[in-house]
């Protein structure tokens, strides 16, 4: 059942009209104002928004991601306490992003006499004092070149970064333009590269993320210190904006971009900006601006590849000092395929699980402790894949999988794989035979029985045949 709420203010006196949940939000809200003071509230808090009851968990609204990462380290653990004592039937809260959100009263404002035009460019009121700190912003030590660690995928934006780190507003690298998919390892280019120029100390550097720049600049304008902003923004040596197409849609900021961008290049200063997509394909952001990002160096962070998953899980379980056997490395880079922040979040997990109960890390802990994680990757497994697993496992053709090869390097594997076939999937012998290069089903048959004999007799082959079975299962 799904209990729905409205957007509520807590200053508002409720209507008859409200719902238990309305209710219980207005309670939540007073407590809170009341425990953090009357500034922090209307600086975090006060745009939370009231979403729906499902069950027993609790949505709550927020406008943005920035605003929604800050209430979630600031106050989740207080919000949850606070709702669970107000509604017994509430187990957990979750902090969403919605766009799009009613405006907060006008009269709940303190400039209210905003003059800035940008309505749907709305700035939390912490931003007014934040436009008038410095832009420094603190780079993240763990994010270096050191611990980048480089394959196929990623060398070129590597070397690009490298390049830039060395060698600032070189000809041909200004912009420098990275893209690349959800947690690939732009923001870790871009800290290195800052990192790596402040290590000198000559060289000052801006870097936020283009949500920042936005609230920034709207907070300047609502102060009226825009000349400051900037000011500090073109006295930088290097700028680096993250995340760019957060300004898709967003006319007045991306303006106020491409007039910065514009003067630092032209002041021969370097600009680094990241983004999800290529600037071609960046639809929303200005022609003029697409096209003078495009005109400097354009990197595309790929996909990353078995081997380099691997070389980073490797990386980080080293650093941590923990064991980690190479079947649970290997485990984890087939099972963890599009994003390395997920990947080392779960090896983190791993590593946290196992320092806490004082035992090593193993392949059945692993499917244990990342039970829930897991299974978001869980799919049905077919015929096909099982073939191209144990194919890449044991390093042979995908097509010896139906060859009438019998050397026994091609042979054993192609026995795996039909007993795999037999144990994850719902066809018949006759079936898997047929898609292993139309063999009879006796073939198939002999193959399952002669695997688990092997894995009687040999633990190793057993252990593989297992890491196997796992990963393809999940
Ligand atoms: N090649 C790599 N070597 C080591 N760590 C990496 C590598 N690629 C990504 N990471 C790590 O993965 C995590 C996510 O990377 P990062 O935040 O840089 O991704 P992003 O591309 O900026 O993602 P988003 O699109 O969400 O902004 C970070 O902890 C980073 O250190």
């Amino acid at each position: 059942m799904v209990e729905n709420a409205q957007y509520l203010d807590a200053s508002a006196s409720a209507p008859g009209s409200t719902t238990p949940l309305e209710t219980a939000w207005v309670r939540v809200r007073e407590k809170l104002k009341s425990e953090v003071g009357e500034v922090e509230y209307r600086t975090w808090l006060r745009q939370i928004v009231l979403g729906p009851l499902d069950e027993d968990e609790l949505t709550l609204y927020l406008p943005t991601r920035f605003l929604r990462d800050w209430v979630r380290s600031q106050y989740e653990e207080r919000l949850q306490t606070l709702w669970r004592t107000e509604r017994e039937d509430i187990k957990g809260v979750e902090l969403q992003v919605k766009r799009g959100l009613p405006e907060v009263p006008a009269d709940d404002v303190e400039d209210s006499d905003d003059t800035t035009g940008l309505s749907s460019e709305t700035a939390p009121q912490s931003a007014v004092s934040e436009s008038r700190s410095d832009l420094a912003v603190p780079l993240d030590p763990r994010f270096t070149f050191d611990t980048f660690i480089v394959g196929k995928p990623n060398e070129f934006a590597y070397a690009c970064a490298r390049r830039v780190a060395e060698k600032p507003s070189s000809p041909g690298f200004n912009p420098l333009f990275l893209y690349g998919g959800v947690g690939l390892g732009k923001t870790h280019l871009m800290h290195a590269i800052g990192t790596e120029l402040t290590r000198t100390g000559k060289v000052s550097v801006a870097y936020m993320s283009a949500e920042k720049f936005m609230y920034r600049f709207i907070a300047a304008i609502r102060s009226q210190s825009t000349m400051e902003f900037k000011e500090q923004l073109r006295s930088v040596d290097v700028l680096m904006i993250d995340d760019l197409q957060f300004l898709i849609g967003k006319d007045n900021t991306q303006e106020e971009f491409f007039h910065t961008f514009n003067a630092l290049v032209d002041a021969g200063r370097q600009i680094i900006v990241s983004a999800d997509k290529s600037p071609s394909d960046l639809s929303g952001l200005e022609d003029r601006l697409r096209t003078r990002l495009g005109c400097g160096m354009v990197a595309d962070i790929h996909a990353t590849t078995f081997e380099l998953r691997i070389s980073i899980l490797e990386a980080k379980a080293k650093a941590s000092g923990t064991h980690v056997p190479s079947k649970v490395l290997e485990y984890l880079a087939h099972k963890i395929t599009t994003n390395v922040r997920e990947l080392e979040g779960a090896l983190n997990r791993l590593i946290a699980h196992a320092d806490l109960v004082g035992r090593p890390v193993t392949l059945d802990t692993t499917q244990d402790v990342l039970k829930d994680m897991l299974k978001a990757h869980d799919r049905r497994v077919t015929i096909e894949e099982i073939q191209r697993k144990v194919s890449e496992h044991w390093n042979i053709r995908l097509t010896d999988m139906s060859s009438a090869r019998r050397a026994r390097a091609v042979a054993r594997p192609r026995q795996v794989a039909m007993y795999l076939a037999k144990q994850l999937t719902s066809r018949s012998l006759p079936e898997i035979g047929r898609k292993f290069g139309n063999r009879d089903h006796t073939t198939v048959m002999h193959a399952v029985n002669r695997v688990t004999e092997l894995m009687d007799q040999d633990t190793s082959f057993a252990e593989d045949v297992e890491l196997l079975r796992r990963m393809l299962e999940g």
